[in-house]
């Protein structure tokens, strides 16, 4: 028969999704009734009108009727933390959870960021951080382009986040932890902020966000090198930093000033990647370089990093953005997917803290003729 450590230990695999951890061991259960073969289990919220109450509703009597096969039927019934259980829980998370950036903290901080805007900075971003998920990885990702914000639309996490006590839950989507600027101001609403109140609310968007021991946490930097810049290589000074430029000309001398000053401020230059570095006809599989060539590898070769990466131009990369999904979730098979598969590897290999035993990449591109004229 069900006893009520049975029922304890089936509630040890429901996990509060936010704060990713057990309901029995965040002391969210209050009380565990058995009558006959029914059983009814209360919980206490982190907050009342907790967003995740239909989640409870539908986990708890799944892993209860799945680990007990004679109970019939289970209840649910929720109630919410006193402001002195919901203290106690958040103090203990963060005594768990090291901050990011903090030496202790396994979390591997990928900055990625551009000289000029509109290179594809925050697209390579989204995309990397999906490959890296995709590889097995726990992924977060901050927007930290707090002027150009454009992570929210392009994973579709425009929500509001969720605050328990004080600390800021991420957006979950596509197996990724996201938050950004845009998470906290009206869409078109501009931010009107100077340095002072941006490097408060970056040390928040950092500090005060549960990012939990993420494997990685990408960074979406804005472009160039100004305030936002400085203040994240003072927070994370062993950070890692992607440079992205595009083909052209002027994108590469300006991505060469941007690379020079975040190797100055003491992030690590991982390498370049180059973004738009052609177009892959969609019939015979080739690639043509319609902003010219070696535009990436000069700007490796100037501030003496590898080209780690080359995306090509692929509407089908603008498109999912445009529709709230990273392309190498809308189009797993394609060679962009690919390339940013084996982008997520290099950045891997190159962070040898929490490097894993991971599955070979095959590339499986064909060569074939062009007939596209
Ligand atoms: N490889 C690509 N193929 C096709 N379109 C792309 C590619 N990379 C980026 N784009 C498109 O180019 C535009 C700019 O990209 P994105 O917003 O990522 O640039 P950014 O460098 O982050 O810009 P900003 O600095 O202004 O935030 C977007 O419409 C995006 O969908």
């Amino acid at each position: 028969m069900t006893d009520h450590d049975d029922v304890l230990e089936a509630l040890r695999g429901v996990d509060d999704p936010e704060l990713h951890r057990s309901v029995v061991d965040l002391g969210m259960v209050r009380e565990i009734v058995i009558e006959g073969t029914e059983v009814t289990v209360r919980l206490a919220l982190t907050i009342a009108g907790c967003p995740l109450r239909e989640y409870f509703e539908r986990v708890v009597p799944q892993k209860v009727r799945a680990a007990c096969p004679e109970v019939t039927a289970v209840h649910v019934d929720l109630t919410a933390m006193t402001e002195e259980e919901r203290s106690r829980v958040i103090g203990d998370v963060r005594v768990k959870v090291p901050r990011v950036g903090d030496a202790e903290s396994r979390t591997r901080i990928i900055a990625v960021g551009s000289g000029k805007g509109g290179v594809g900075k925050s697209t390579v971003a989204v995309n990397l951080a999906a490959s890296l998920a995709a590889l097995g990885h726990r992924v977060g990702l901050l927007d930290a382009d707090i002027w150009g914000f454009s992570v929210p639309q392009m994973l579709d996490a425009t929500g509001r986040p969720t605050v328990v006590g004080d600390l800021i839950m991420p957006l979950e989507s596509h197996g990724l932890s996201v938050l950004s600027m845009g998470n906290f101001v009206p869409e078109d609403g501009p931010v009107v902020w100077r340095g002072p109140m941006l490097h408060k609310a970056l040390e928040q968007l950092l500090g005060d966000v549960h990012w939990d021991d993420r494997d990685y946490l990408v960074i979406d930097m804005p472009p160039g090198t100004g305030d936002v810049s400085i203040s994240l290589a003072q927070f994370l000074p062993r950070a890692d930093f992607l440079l992205v430029t595009s083909p052209h000309e002027t994108a590469e001398r300006v991505a060469l000033r941007a690379g020079r000053m975040m190797t100055k401020t003491g992030m690590n230059l991982v390498g370049v990647v180059e973004n738009m570095a052609g177009f892959v006809c969609d019939g015979c599989g080739q690639e043509h370089e319609f902003f010219g060539k070696g535009g990436g590898e000069r700007l490796a070769e100037l501030l003496g990093t590898p080209l780690i990466g080359r995306i090509p131009l692929d509407p089908a990369v603008s498109a999912a953005g445009g529709d709230g999904a990273p392309a190498v979730i809308a189009h797993p098979d394609s060679t962009t997917t690919k390339r940013f598969t084996e982008l997520a590897h290099t950045v891997v290999a190159r962070s040898p803290r929490i490097r894993r035993a991971l599955p070979l990449l095959t590339m499986g591109t064909e060569a074939r003729g062009c007939g596209c004229g």
